[in-house]
């Protein structure tokens, strides 16, 4: 899956993914009362509302773009209603022919995230019959229970040709509480990507694994470090835009080939006609704006890229 994603990315010379996560106020008025005259003002017609603004956003930056990658708890915060709207939004995006990493963060013990992984990468057999329940291209995986919660994920990876996103340094101002902390000399977070590189092993896919890892773009001093650590594993860089990253701090997380990072940015892209910036597209046009700022964020990335 990471040679079909790689493809894409050098299709479109577009290392970046746009996040999926919608929330009630990004949503402008007309779309949501097409939710609400049709569900009325209920789970249901707000989560119809969540479609319709994604689709309307896929379709105006599918184009430009490898990758999308909705946040599950965006949607599971409206329950069952929310997740069929997840599910929609990963089958319409790949319906465009993008990508899709769902941010999930699961990882339990051996027999649950054996769960996780058939519903979300993998598939089920009923009475001869076989579904693939959410059928996401890639998934965060949360990697505190160790390689047991892996192992599981990295079955379903091989089988299925699918791959997973492993946190390593997360983005969020409190990640080193435990990621930083030195054990053997080490911080947390270069034990994590050992595993991540050794794990990454068992499932290579080209050039590089189907196992990548999680490292934030507000700690890009460890985006270094790790890139080294991790040579063919993709990182997956969240925190671009609204958390404070830019471009001039993401060179170092890819390789020389100009490949092995693809960055994120969601609240800066599905929001943008919030923003002062891309305040002429108004309301209506909100996907429009949202067009602008991805090709705002392309030529920031490639730029630097390019230095
Ligand atoms: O370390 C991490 C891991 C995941 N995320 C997720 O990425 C997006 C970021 O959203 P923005 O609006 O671009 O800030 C969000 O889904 C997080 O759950 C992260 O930010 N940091």
């Amino acid at each position: 899956m990471i040679k079909q994603l790689i493809e894409k990315i050098e299709t479109k010379d577009s290392p970046i993914v746009v996040g999926l996560d919608p929330q009630l106020k990004f949503i402008p008025e007309r779309i949501l009362n097409i939710g609400f005259e049709q569900f009325g003002e209920t789970l249901a017609g707000v989560a119809e509302a969540i479609f319709l603004f994604n689709k309307e956003i896929i379709d105006n930056v599918y184009d430009l773009i490898p990758a999308v990658k909705p946040q599950s708890a965006m949607y599971e915060q409206f329950g069952s209603a929310g997740v069929k709207a997840f599910e929609r939004t990963v089958s319409y995006a790949k319906e465009k022919g993008l990508v899709v990493i769902g941010d999930i963060k699961r990882g339990d013990i051996g027999s649950t995230s054996e769960a996780y992984a058939i519903g979300h990468l993998g598939s089920i057999t009923i009475k001869n019959k076989t579904f693939k329940p959410f059928d996401e291209d890639f998934i965060t995986v949360n990697p505190y229970l160790g390689s047991d919660g892996i192992n599981p994920f990295t079955k379903v990876c091989n089988s299925h040709n699918k791959g997973m996103f492993v946190l390593v340094k997360t983005s969020n101002p409190s990640s080193g509480e435990f990621q930083d902390r030195l054990i053997d000399g080490k911080p947390l977070y270069v034990h994590v990507a050992e595993k991540v590189a050794s794990w990454g092993e068992e499932c290579m896919d080209g050039d590089y694994s189907n196992i990548g890892a999680v490292v934030g773009a507000t700690y890009p001093e460890i985006g270094k470090e790790l890139r080294k650590i991790m040579p063919n594993n993709y990182i997956l860089v969240p925190g671009y835009g609204a958390q404070g990253g830019k471009g001039a701090d993401l060179v170092n997380f890819f390789n020389k080939d100009g490949l092995g990072a693809i960055i994120n940015s969601s609240r800066g892209i599905i929001a943008a006609w919030q923003q002062e910036k891309y305040s002429e597209f108004g309301e209506d046009n909100f996907a429009d704006a949202s067009r602008k700022a991805v090709v705002d964020m392309l030529d920031d990335v490639r730029g630097a890229l390019a230095k």
